[in-house]
């Protein structure tokens, strides 16, 4: 019991939070609402390796759609960098926040990414990639303002890969470790996608809206607890404890509450 406290603690869950609602009871309103999604596990399937996920047209239809019906209040707050995701949502033009909030490409441009210690960070990388030449277990991913190590094909490894990762950064420094699915990555500890969604509200058409944002991962917890304060709506996809507010099985459910939602108000997505 006191080890599932400790977990819970840790990704910020409280007991006392209410269980989420069923996302089938929740109608979104296009008018005021400004609609900000994660990527992977919400709007695509989670696959074998980052490279391997599926994004097809279908995707990039219904964002285009969900940016008319939102007036172009639609974002995307990833981790992964974001010429990746600017990649696979070729076509998509709206906001995208990338490495959890450390760029932004916002009305066309690319914003100045976060000041952080590049010198350290490739000290950092050059030893990642070091363990992932002698133990090819694992999987690097080089990123902009971080690195991760994915170890889904071996979750075996995962003590090792955290302990590693965790003798690579300390309390002091700029650096800090965070949990995935199946992967554990350095980042700054400056960003957050918490301070992603809250730069994003800034701008227009995003400002004085409220925000619906839906994610499926811990290092979504933290965006569903600022999400929650604003007194907007917080989604989350797939199983887990979680501080959102609604839930949903998985990225098809939650594409097709998205789409039903579309439909009911008149304007297809
Ligand atoms: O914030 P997100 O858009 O959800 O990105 C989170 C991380 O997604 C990717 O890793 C995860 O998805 C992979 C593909 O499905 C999967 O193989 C891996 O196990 C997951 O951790 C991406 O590679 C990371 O950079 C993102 O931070």
């Amino acid at each position: 019991m006191e080890q599932r406290l400790d977990y819970y603690t840790l990704i910020g869950f409280s007991p006392e939070t209410a269980a989420p609602e069923d996302l089938d009871s929740l109608t979104l309103p296009a008018q005021g609402t400004a609609l900000l999604l994660d990527f992977d596990g919400t709007l695509v399937d989670i696959a074998e390796t980052p490279s391997a996920i599926k994004v097809g047209a279908r995707e990039r239809t219904l964002l285009n759609d969900l940016s008319k019906r939102h007036d172009n209040a639609v974002a995307i707050v990833s981790g992964r960098n974001l010429h990746e995701i600017d990649h696979y949502l070729s076509g998509f033009t709206g906001t995208i926040s990338g490495g959890h909030g450390a760029e932004l490409r916002h009305d066309g441009e690319h914003l100045p990414g976060i000041e952080c210690d590049f010198e350290q960070l490739e000290h950092i990388k050059s030893a990642v990639m070091e363990f992932a030449i002698i133990d090819p277990r694992v999987i690097a991913e080089d990123k902009s303002f971080g690195i991760v190590l994915h170890y889904r094909q071996h979750p075996e490894i995962e003590c090792k890969v955290r302990d590693f990762l965790k003798s690579l950064v300390d309390d002091d420094g700029d650096f800090e470790l965070q949990a995935a699915k199946m992967a554990f990555e350095i980042k700054p500890k400056s960003i957050s996608k918490a301070m992603a969604i809250e730069r994003i509200m800034t701008f227009e058409p995003f400002r004085g809206r409220t925000v619906i944002y839906a994610g499926d991962d811990d290092t979504d917890e933290v965006a569903f607890r600022f999400v929650n304060e604003l007194g907007g709506t917080s989604i989350k996809i797939g199983e887990g404890p979680t501080t959102a507010r609604y839930r949903t099985a998985s990225p098809a459910t939650f594409k097709t509450w998205l789409r039903a939602q579309s439909r009911a108000s008149g304007r297809e997505a």
